[in-house]
């Protein structure tokens, strides 16, 4: 049976319909519950797509559009993206693959749309924009608007990965809004996965510490971080891997924030400031790890945080240390750390 509340809320969400949604959907409350509804009914999602806003995707490039060199994700509206795949000879079923993404401020659907089949630098033109590599993109994009782009991307990625049942091998069906895949042969359904991700920037009191894997771009450094084992809680996984990476015990551990991260499959990263004992500081690096891990100064993370893009590389020099840019969850907790030890300075 039905209880009272889940009742209420059931003919609330279905007595709305979805013009009257449109016009009135601008507070938070109602545009949660309208993307609810997006999500699960797919006649609902199938009236929204008709006008709704597309984010383009090509081979999960996105597609930016510049204004003044302030580049912006290219949302194209319904009618626009039709006239745009008539002129260049595209399929307008496509249109039915986009997956739902979100609700704008003025309660209009969001979708992302991956148009890898078509003709590149046709539809560049034609939405006056470009395809841009994600990680570049991050670069272009101010803060805001960075999470929208990867999500878009990452729920493309995953539709693209997520064809065939991982226990009958049969293929799943998405439902129109993308939100999970079924196998109708073992009735598993799929949801949007991301790995829950620790990240940890130690400190000692007065330097924290970075490491870096072989794989960063030269120079750079970032905070310790590491994969959840299963069964593990956010504060086991990250005592194992500051453990495991550099040798050393947490003694204390604060939540700062937390953040979806596209690369290389999409993870939950938790970002946490941890402290060790200011005696036992003696780094021993897991080589199969990290190349190297090292105690910097509050003087070296400042400078380093004044640099806003990769330095360049000069021929012959050592490279220049950095650490990851504003839009990486790691630069929180580096500012963080920062001002917290400015404050203790003065
Ligand atoms: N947003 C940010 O500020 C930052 C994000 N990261 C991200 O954090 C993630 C984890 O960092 P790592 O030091 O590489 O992790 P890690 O220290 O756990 O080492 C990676 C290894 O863990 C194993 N592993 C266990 N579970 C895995 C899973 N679910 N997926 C993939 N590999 C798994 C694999 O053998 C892999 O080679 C990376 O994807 C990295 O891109 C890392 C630093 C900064
Ligand atoms: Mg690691």
């Amino acid at each position: 049976m039905r209880g009272r509340c889940s009742w209420v809320t059931w003919k609330l969400l279905h007595s709305i319909k979805p013009p009257e949604l449109s016009r009135s959907c601008s507070g938070y409350v109602s545009r949660v519950r309208y993307l609810m509804r997006l999500k699960e009914d797919d006649e609902a999602c199938r009236e929204a797509l008709k006008s709704g806003s597309f984010l383009l995707y090509n081979n999960l490039a996105p597609l930016l559009k510049s204004n003044n060199n302030i580049y912006k994700p290219a949302f194209l509206k319904a009618s626009d993206l039709e006239t745009i795949l008539k002129k260049i000879g595209g399929d307008k079923h496509i249109v039915s693959e986009s997956v739902l993404l979100g609700c704008n401020e003025n309660g209009e659907a969001q979708f992302s749309l991956d148009v890898g089949d078509l003709d590149r630098s046709a539809l560049e033109q034609q939405c006056e924009g470009v395809f841009v590599d994600l990680r570049k993109a991050f670069f272009m994009l101010s803060g805001p608007e960075a999470p929208i782009v990867t999500k878009g991307q990452a729920l493309i990625r995953w539709h693209q990965t997520n064809g065939f049942c991982s226990a009958t091998g049969q293929p799943t069906v998405r439902n129109q809004s993308g939100s999970h895949r079924i196998c109708h042969s073992s009735g598993i359904t799929y949801y949007p996965k991301m790995s829950p991700v620790v990240i940890v920037l130690v400190s000692d009191g007065s330097r924290c510490l970075l490491g870096r894997q072989a794989t960063f771009p030269p120079g750079l450094y970032s905070a310790l971080a590491g994969f959840c084992d299963m069964g593990e809680s956010v504060e086991e996984a990250l005592r194992r891997e500051v453990a495991e990476e550099v040798g050393l015990e947490v003694e204390t551990l604060r939540f700062s924030g937390s953040q979806h991260w596209p690369f290389p499959q999409s993870s939950f990263m938790v970002a946490c400031h941890a402290t060790v004992n200011p005696n036992k500081t003696q780094v021993s690096v897991d080589k199969a790890e990290l190349e190297d891990a090292h105690w910097f100064t509050f003087e070296e993370m400042t400078e380093a945080l004044q640099l806003k893009k990769p330095p360049r590389i000069s021929k012959g020099e050592p490279p220049m240390f950095w650490v990851p840019p504003s839009f990486a969850i790691a630069n929180q907790l580096i500012q963080e750390w920062a001002s917290q030890q400015q404050l203790t300075r003065n």
